[in-house]
């Protein structure tokens, strides 16, 4: 049996009137991938999902999800999606709802399993349309784990989500990665990306700015932050002035720098005279990294 890419971009590209929402994106997921997918506001996280998802058609170019078309991967039950939008059936009891979408699901798990692991059990019994927001995200959660899929696509799912219910949520999209399947999510949260995935996508304008662990996507940031504490009188334009920085906050009696080399920084901080506490180098974090990675690709823009 041929072993295909869980899913494939090939030159993919999607407009909407003159926004190119997507742009020759070109991409391979391997199955058992935990993959988070980043990027600033309009960037085509969900038009790409969209294309995923057979949900639009690409302008241009090809997407296969396990070799074949979106759409028969979907009817195949190979694919579970969480979508941001798209309302859910008003009327019908939560049970209902989760029930029917097992029932439509040709790998389906009892509903009741569904129900318990999305932590809808106890309102089970409530119709749709009296729940949170929090509330309908999780039957979103349900509705995309009511069968046996090997590709489960998540748009922004813990939004609305309170702490413990993210918690439960990423807990069971772990055992589901570790059982072999391949999980894909867009986020804003860098934080659960950075805990949850081994992959990272950056998308910006729609083309793919960096692929790579969440360590390589910090590294390529290129930038170490430096904080230490001050005593008497703190001379910000001479901190200011210090070589390679990227980025300065003076708070009381702290700084805070970016530094693309921090070594020279920090030798030209004694340079100056002044006798840094408490010092401490340390890499940037994942969300400073994806800022550092965004904005220095508006400014090429500009
Ligand atoms: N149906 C549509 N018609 C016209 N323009 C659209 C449509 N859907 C998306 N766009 C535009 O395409 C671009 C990409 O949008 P998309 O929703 O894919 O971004 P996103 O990364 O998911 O954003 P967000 O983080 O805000 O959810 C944006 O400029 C958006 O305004």
């Amino acid at each position: 049996m041929t072993t295909h890419a869980a899913v494939t971009f090939s030159g993919v590209t999607k407009t909407y009137g003159t926004v190119r929402a997507v742009d020759d994106l070109g991409l391979e997921l391997h199955a058992g991938e935990t993959v988070a997918l980043l990027g600033p506001n309009g960037a085509g996280k969900s038009t790409t999902l969209d294309l995923l998802l057979g949900l639009r058609p690409a302008d241009t170019g090809e997407v296969r999800v396990f070799g074949t078309s979106p759409r028969e991967a979907i009817t195949a039950g190979r694919v579970g999606a969480m979508l941001q939008s798209g309302g859910l059936m008003d009327e019908v009891t939560v049970r209902e709802l989760v029930g029917l979408g097992c029932a439509l699901h040709p790998k389906p798990y009892p509903a009741d399993e569904v129900l318990a692991r999305a932590g809808l059990a106890q309102i089970a019994d409530r119709k749709v349309n009296k729940l949170s927001g929090g509330q309908e995200q999780r039957v979103r959660f349900a509705l995309a784990t009511a069968g046996d899929s090997d590709l489960i696509v998540l748009d922004e799912p813990t939004t609305g989500m309170d702490v413990s219910a993210r918690q439960a949520f990423w807990a069971t999209m772990r055992e589901q990665a570790e059982q072999g399947r391949t999980v894909l999510f867009a986020t804003h949260y860098l934080e659960e990306a950075d805990a949850i995935a081994d992959r990272v996508l950056v998308l910006h304008r729609g083309r793919l700015l960096a692929d790579g662990t969440a360590a390589e996507i910090k590294a390529k940031a290129g930038a170490r932050r430096v904080s230490f504490d001050l005593e008497g009188e703190i001379d910000e334009a001479a901190i200011k002035g210090l070589p390679f920085l990227t980025g300065v906050a003076v708070s009381g009696r702290s700084v805070r720098i970016q530094s693309t080399d921090a070594d020279a920084t920090v030798h030209a901080l004694y340079g100056l005279g002044v006798y840094p506490r408490n010092l401490e180098v340390a890499g940037l974090g994942l969300e400073q990294a994806f800022v550092a990675i965004t904005e220095a690709e508006e400014a090429k823009a500009r």
